[in-house]
């Protein structure tokens, strides 16, 4: 083992700088893989705002760990993390890149570590068989999720497959406004979380402020587990206070690897003040931890009710029965200045020490036979499944609760979190492995898109390097190499006695991981191919940046043939439209990029029935559908929910009723009078195929060709009418798509339809005394109606974010009980800081988008410059005729 180890020190050796990357990969293959220990892997994602420094820090991390041997640099385009060419010229991260590395590195101990070692094994503590978790070497997969609010899709998707997180804030800005939306959404997947403050050697670094925002702001008491060091008290920034530890850390400059670590005694003589905090902030760590540990109570008796004297690795263990406690209401606080390269080992230790492993975390959720449960429920029979109760010979059949066999086929499954196209390895699906193993070249049949598709190569990534193994086991991060299908978000499997043509039997081909319901997008632009040669590249290079980004949508106009890409914001835009005209060297010209209005219809149709008799893609074929369309009201239409004769989807705000009254939901007709669908045919492709025909339809409304929206679609699946021998998927979805736009035309020639803009909730951090003229201008110059201030409701707003209607359920924590450390620029204590008149104030708003279109640059003119913002899609909402008439009138104004 010792042995295995070396030689990958001598590997990681190799691993310097632009040398790194031209390490010939055949020299990296089938490199030996120390056994996986899940207790000793750490899946962790850095989530933060915009240029905290999340790049910054994750390039001192892979330095430290010993995987590169030269410190990338942001603002010089020369990071490991940041690589794609969009993200290098822009400085900015925009996807998600999945790194393994080991800490603390196992052949070379960090310096500062045997210190806290030395504590616990001299057996003072009477712990001497319990030594901190960092004192032996983890597997780190780290994600680096991308901080500006257009990529927030990008973070969900990250967040669902991480164990733990560090949030990184700056220690000037505070909490900054992503970072609070970010915070949210990682509380909605229960991930456990720590706080890192950098960048606290820049003029005006606030640690004190920023501790007592993390308070009121995420919600949360914060355990300050280290305070900054300054130069006598003031000034530079030079070290950390170990507070959990006792002792101060000091940087001595160069590369940050050369750590001093002085005990109390020793620091004392150097920095008596700074002594007397350290041990202050003990005090206020231990009584915030027996608020909610009881063990640390115990201890803390133990310890004849002093502070001080508990030692090291009980404080670290309270911290981490804190950190996994949901909801998480303890904080963990770390400082440092990660350019300056100061607190990144001790913040890697508390990875380590605090945050889970795979192991520890809740069951994951899956959806399988549209019931809603845990992986682990599934595999252990709890959950109750639906099972067909005829079979394929049209007999009645009692079938257990849970059809164990089906769950002993599975041998594998995974998400697939994240697809980037590598210009030299090709198509690289990174997943997650959630159960068994994945095996290179198995048979992997994907739930979300009914195929199967082999997987040649697997990779574990060191960012733009890779190292090939056999297998990724279950609570590992991992990369495919070759498949062709797999987009972001799919679920993979891998079962026993594979059958390529039918798939995995039922209910097992619907098991899908952690569901995450993608946001509708709000801006579009054209994509025009220069000549007709370009096109299939074109709509190739669109597919595979589909297949990376499932929150960008396509659409091709049927009438005036033009392709519509439609993302999430106009950076969310600009960087496809990178993608695809440098990256992947598409010749095509992209319009402007404009906003997606919707369009609703307001009468319901007649029935349509269309039938198809003709050769579609060469072949001959044969379907037919009947269609009607109504428009949707949520409030006040019936609800409506699957049953075994009824199937509801859900596209876009509209609703989908297919009907298939003789035919149950395993596919199986209802009585032996009843013709079964024919064996080429499965129920799921079946609806599939309705799917993709009714989102077709709906792409393009009749009268102003936007999306429809909020439309009921009733459609009839009836085999005996309209499946043949001759009815394949693409003939289903043709069939679909022309009955469902003939009744939405009826449906506009009857009433007409109406414009529907999308609204979005924003919230916006200001200074005080700009709050007046930002809510001013918010609430009349954009007709946007403030929902909150700080939080606190103002007014009955009809909001339908989750975020904003969470806020009840939150923590309420008062300031002045938090401990802060004084900060160097502050002349009064903390607590009269914090409630200093220019104090940071959030407003949460909903304000039509079209109103938000270069908002920033006014809010920075009505700030001077400090107000940050972010936002969300609250909903589309119906336009009053004046505002549609002006909206009307501009875009043909653009036109003209
Ligand atoms: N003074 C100072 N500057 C820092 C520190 N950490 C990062 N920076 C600078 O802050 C800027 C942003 O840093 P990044 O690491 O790119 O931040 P990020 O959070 O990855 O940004 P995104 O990828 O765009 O989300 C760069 O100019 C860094 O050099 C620090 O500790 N001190």
């Amino acid at each position: 083992m010792r042995r295995e180890w070396a030689w990958r020190a001598c590997q990681l050796r190799l691993y310097a700088g632009v040398s790194r990357r031209l390490i010939s990969e055949s020299a990296r293959l089938h490199t030996p893989q120390p056994p996986v220990d899940l207790r000793r892997t750490r899946n962790i994602g850095i989530i933060a705002h915009i240029d905290a420094g999340k790049t910054t820090t994750t390039e001192r991390m892979l330095y430290y760990s010993g995987y590169t041997r030269r410190i990338g640099d942001v603002d010089e385009g020369s990071t490991v993390t940041d690589f794609l060419p969009a993200e290098r010229a822009r400085g900015i991260t925009i996807q998600s890149a999945a790194i393994s590395f080991h800490w603390p590195p196992p052949q070379e101990p960090s310096k500062i570590r045997p210190i806290i070692i030395s504590d616990e094994i001299s057996g003072v503590s009477g712990n001497s068989d319990i030594v901190p978790r960092s004192t032996v070497s983890h597997n780190i997969n780290l994600i680096d999720t991308p901080g500006h609010a257009d990529f927030t899709f990008e973070v969900l998707r990250s967040l669902r497959i991480l164990d733990g997180a560090v949030c990184i804030l700056d220690g000037v800005a505070g909490v900054e406004a992503q970072t609070e939306k970010v915070w949210t959404q990682a509380d909605h997947y229960k991930i456990p979380r720590i706080v890192y403050v950098n960048k606290l050697d820049r003029d005006g670094a606030a640690f004190s402020m920023t501790v007592k925002e993390i308070g009121v702001r995420l919600h949360g008491w914060p355990a300050v587990c280290q305070i900054p060091w300054w130069k006598d008290g003031k000034g530079k920034l030079t070290g950390v206070g170990d507070v959990v530890g006792l002792r101060g850390l000091l940087w001595e400059g160069g590369d940050g690897k050369s750590v001093r670590a002085l005990d109390l005694e020793e620091l004392e003589k150097i920095d008596q003040a700074f002594a007397a905090e350290i041990k202050k902030a003990r005090i206020a760590l231990v009584e915030v931890l027996s608020e909610y540990d009881d063990v640390m109570v115990e201890k803390f008796l133990d310890y004849g009710e002093d502070h001080i004297a508990i030692p090291a690795i009980q404080i670290t263990e309270a911290l981490r029965r804190c950190v996994l406690q949901s909801p998480q209401i303890i904080i963990p606080v770390f400082a440092g200045a990660s350019f300056r390269n100061i607190g990144v080992q001790p913040l890697l230790d508390a990875v380590v020490d605090l945050l889970p492993s795979p192991e520890e975390r809740p069951n994951t959720e899956i959806s399988i036979a549209s019931q809603r449960g845990t992986l682990q429920e599934f595999l252990t029979g709890k959950l109750a499944i639906p099972q067909p109760s005829i079979d394929a010979d049209g007999k009645h059949r009692k079938v257990p609760k849970h059809d164990v066999p089906t769950i002993k086929n599975l041998q594998g499954c995974a998400l697939a979190f994240k697809v980037v196209n590598d210009p030299k390895r090709g198509v690289l699906v990174y997943v997650r492995v959630y159960s068994g193993s994945i095996e290179k070249n198995v048979g992997l049949f994907n739930t979300n898109l009914n195929v199967t598709e082999k997987a040649p190569r697997i990779l574990k990534m060191y960012a733009s390097d890779a190292v090939e193994v056999d297998s990724i086991p279950a609570g590992q991060i991992g990369v495919i190499v070759g498949l062709k299908y797999a987009r972001t978000g799919d679920t993979l499997i891998s079962y026993s006695g594979a059958n390529h043509k039918t798939g995995p039997p039922a209910p097992l081909n619907t098991l899908q991981l952690r569901p995450i319901a993608v946001p509708p997008p709000v801006f579009f632009t054209s994509v025009e191919p220069n000549s007709l040669s370009e096109e299939k590249h074109v709509l190739d290079s669109l597919s595979l940046l589909l297949r990376e980004d499932p929150s960008l949508q396509v659409s091709v106009d049927s009438e005036s043939g033009q392709t519509h890409l439609a993302g999430m914001g106009e950076l969310h835009l600009e960087i496809a439209r990178d993608r695809l005209l440098e990256d992947f060297k598409a010749k095509a010209t992209t319009g402007n990029i404009e906003i997606s209005y919707r369009e609703a219809i307001t009468t319901p149709s007649e029935s349509f029935t269309e039938q198809l008799n003709r050769d579609v893609a060469g072949k001959y074929a044969r379907a037919s559908c009947t269609a009607s369309v109504s428009p949707l009201d949520e409030s006040t239409s019936p609800v409506h929910s699957d049953t075994e004769h009824q199937t509801i989807l859900s596209i876009d705000s509209n609703r989908v009723i297919i009907h298939h009254p003789t035919i149950t939901k395993a596919g199986l007709p209802t009585s032996s009078e009843q013709p079964p669908l024919p064996s080429h045919l499965h129920f799921s492709a079946i609806i599939s195929a309705f799917q993709a025909g009714v989102s077709a339809a709906l792409a393009r409304g009749p009268k102003h060709g936007f999306a429809v929206q909020e439309a009921q679609i009733d459609l009839h699946l009836d085999p005996s009418s309209q499946i043949f021998s001759e009815t394949t998927s693409a003939a289903l979805s043709t069939v679909v798509r022309q009955a469902v736009h003939v009744a939405l035309k009826d449906a506009v020639a009857k009433g007409g339809s109406v414009l529907m803009e999308p609204v979005m909730l924003v919230t916006i951090s200001v200074n005080e005394s700009s709050l007046g003229s930002v809510v001013h201008d918010i609430s009349s110059a954009r007709g946007g109606q403030v929902v909150s201030l700080d939080g606190d409701s103002t007014t009955g707003s009809n909001s339908s974010n989750t975020a904003a209607q969470g806020q009840d359920d939150l923590v309420t924590i008062n300031p002045d009980r938090i401990y802060t450390p004084p900060d160097p620029f502050q002349s009064s204590s903390a607590g009269q800081e914090y409630a200093a008149v220019d104090r940071q104030r959030q407003i949460t708003a909903r304000v039509p988008l079209k109103e938000m279109v270069g908002y920033l640059n006014h809010l920075r003119s009505l700030t001077g410059g400090r107000g940050t913002f972010v936002m969300t899609v609250d909903g589309f909402e119906r336009m009053s005729s004046h505002r549609q008439k002006d909206v009307l009138n501009e875009m043909r104004g653009d036109i003209a």
